[in-house]
């Protein structure tokens, strides 16, 4: 097959790790990044080491034209990534030169340009409404006219599989088309995402043996198998693989960028990633996510921070002897970390591994450890919930062990009323009365709540005494009402997270009442502190 080779542009390169995130990731419901956050997404994903960054369709959309400018004159230095521009064959019965979208691809000076094309016949009868003729000779004109301009252009066969399932001579025609003008890459598209992955490698390993072309992948997340889809397309011979950040993109979204690279780098040895590009994939996913403003997954495979948060006691009695029993790979090659959880499906092995996390010895400990097992287990029968208050199962664990010291102050007794006065303002007083520091202190204040009152008598009548109080500030409060068993009330559990500034810790409380919850998460946060000083 003879093609037009694109002009003084590397071809060499084996492997294509190519990220849409900011073109395709963007039609996500919900995202809408400004040109400083393409700016700055950009950045990130060359830091981590992508070979491709799509960054968005030029002409199309002003703030992708905005972007690709600014790229090009310098707020945009990439060390790894090439920069490619997005956007889609001539219109019918133009000319590529004289079209207005293809010329924006030029201007936007990006090296690389990515053209969709429609591969299906059904889509060219019906969407773009011109025969296989015009549709292929849209391709070529397109891709050539670029190459010919020094582009390197890569092919997006949209419908690429369903086409090929309802007309393969047509789907191959527009690759062919594409491949002999000078197209790099052609790649198959799983555009509506309804592929599963058998389909997919049977098909990329067809196409492969009749065309010879070099292949890519793009797989929407329809079936939730678009990084399976990508896997298998990759294991049965495309070089080129197009994801998203956190798998964001149209619909259900589109193959996600951590899962497929920690599948490539650590099933396949594939390495897709400069050096120590892996180990920063934690990082990335979490700081794209924050552009995105999209709370992260805290269930992503790879990265999110349970995917190796350990709850089961069996689990963990196979971690202690070694961690790899139960973790598919070691959670720091992709820059994340091993979590040991301890709730009611805790076992002793679980005890004790959370104990090294928290620097409490137990060893030679056997029965206290069994004791605070089984106290854990008898508490959140009763709605109580470790897994995320460490500071609250840290005191319990201290407290069995070697007894806790003497707690900075004890309560003889606090007091909440709730005003609501004439003009409908609502405003609540606490009262409290605690020794501390050898004296009884009583202390009244008000709050915009009975919680926040609660916090404001505690503090004013401790912190002539404990100098430390300040510093200590509420970052978190949240509240969970518990449905009631058969013949029993309802349970409010209060998750509280203090900061000093230096450190975070979370503690917990549960009660019938609201108020008494909050005070145990709040005492306990407090003697946290002053134990760990
Ligand atoms: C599968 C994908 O995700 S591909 C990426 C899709 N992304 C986007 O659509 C986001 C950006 N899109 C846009 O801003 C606009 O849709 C534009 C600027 C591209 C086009 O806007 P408009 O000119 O108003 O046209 P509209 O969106 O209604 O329709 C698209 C036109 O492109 C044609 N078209 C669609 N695909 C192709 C293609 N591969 N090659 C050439 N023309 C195409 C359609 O037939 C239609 O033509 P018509 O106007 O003659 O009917
Ligand atoms: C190109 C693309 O985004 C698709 O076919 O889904």
């Amino acid at each position: 097959m003879t093609r037009t080779e694109p002009a003084g542009l590397p071809l060499g390169d084996d492997f294509h790790l190519y990220d849409t995130t900011l073109r395709d990731g963007a039609q996500r419901e919900g995202i809408s990044y400004s040109v400083a956050d393409k700016l700055a997404v950009a950045r990130l994903l060359d830091e981590l080491g992508v070979g491709f960054i799509e960054g968005g369709w030029p002409g199309a959309l002003p703030k992708d034209t905005e972007f690709f400018a600014r790229a090009a004159d310098g707020e945009l230095i990439l060390k790894h990534a090439a920069l490619v521009a997005f956007g889609s064959t001539r219109k019918a019965g133009a000319k590529a030169a004289e079209d207005a979208q293809v010329r924006a691809l030029l201007d936007s000076r990006a090296p690389v340009v990515t053209l969709v094309a429609k591969s299906d016949r059904r889509h060219i009868e019906r969407a773009l409404r011109v025969d296989v003729d015009e549709a292929c000779a849209m391709v070529a004109d397109t891709v050539s006219f670029l190459v010919g301009e020094g582009r390197r252009v890569f092919l997006d066969a949209e419908h690429f599989f369903d086409g090929y399932a309802f007309d393969p001579d047509t789907a191959l025609r527009v690759l062919e088309a594409g491949f002999t003008a000078g197209a790099d890459v052609v790649v198959l598209c799983d555009t509506n995402g309804g592929q599963l992955p058998l389909g997919i490698a049977e098909t990329v390993r067809e196409v492969a043996a009749r065309t010879g072309f070099r292949l890519g992948i793009h797989c929407q997340d329809d079936t939730s198998c678009a990084v399976a889809n990508s896997i298998a397309a990759v294991q049965a011979g495309a070089t080129h693989v197009q994801c998203t950040a956190n798998g964001y993109g149209e619909r259900a979204g589109n193959a996600d960028l951590f899962a497929v690279t920690g599948n490539l780098v650590a099933k396949l040895g594939m390495d897709v990633l400069p050096t120590g590009g892996a180990a920063e994939l934690t990082r990335v996913s979490h700081a794209l996510a924050e552009i995105a403003n999209i709370a992260p997954d805290t269930h992503q495979a790879y990265v999110g921070s349970s995917a190796f948060a350990h709850k089961a006691g069996l689990h963990a009695s196979a971690i202690k002897v070694d961690p790899l029993l139960y973790n598919h790979i070691d959670p720091s090659s992709v820059g994340n970390d091993m979590r040991v959880l301890v709730t009611e499906m805790a076992g002793r092995a679980s005890l004790e591994l959370k104990g090294r996390e928290l620097g409490v010895d137990l060893a030679g400990r056997p029965e206290a450890v069994t004791s605070v097992v089984a106290k854990v287990k008898e508490l959140e029968a009763e709605g109580w919930s470790f897994e995320a208050a460490d500071a609250s199962l840290e005191l319990l664990l201290r407290k069995e062990v070697d007894g806790l010291a003497e707690p900075p102050f004890t309560l003889e007794s606090y007091r909440v009323v709730l005003d609501h006065r004439g003009d409908g303002e609502v405003i609540s007083e606490a009262t409290v009365k605690v020794h501390v520091a050898g004296e009884r202190v009583i202390a009244t204040a008000e709050g915009n709540g009975p919680v926040h009152a609660l916090d404001a008598a505690l503090r004013k009548a401790l912190s002539p005494a404990l100098s430390w109080l300040d510093s200590v500030e509420l970052s978190d409060y949240k509240v969970r009402i518990l449905p009631s068993h058969p013949g029993t009330d309802a349970v409010t559990r209060v998750l509280l997270k203090s900061s000093d500034g230096d450190q975070e810790w979370t503690t917990v409380g549960v009660h019938g009442s609201i108020v008494e919850a909050s005070w145990l998460a709040l005492c306990d946060a407090l003697v946290h502190k002053s134990m760990r000083g």
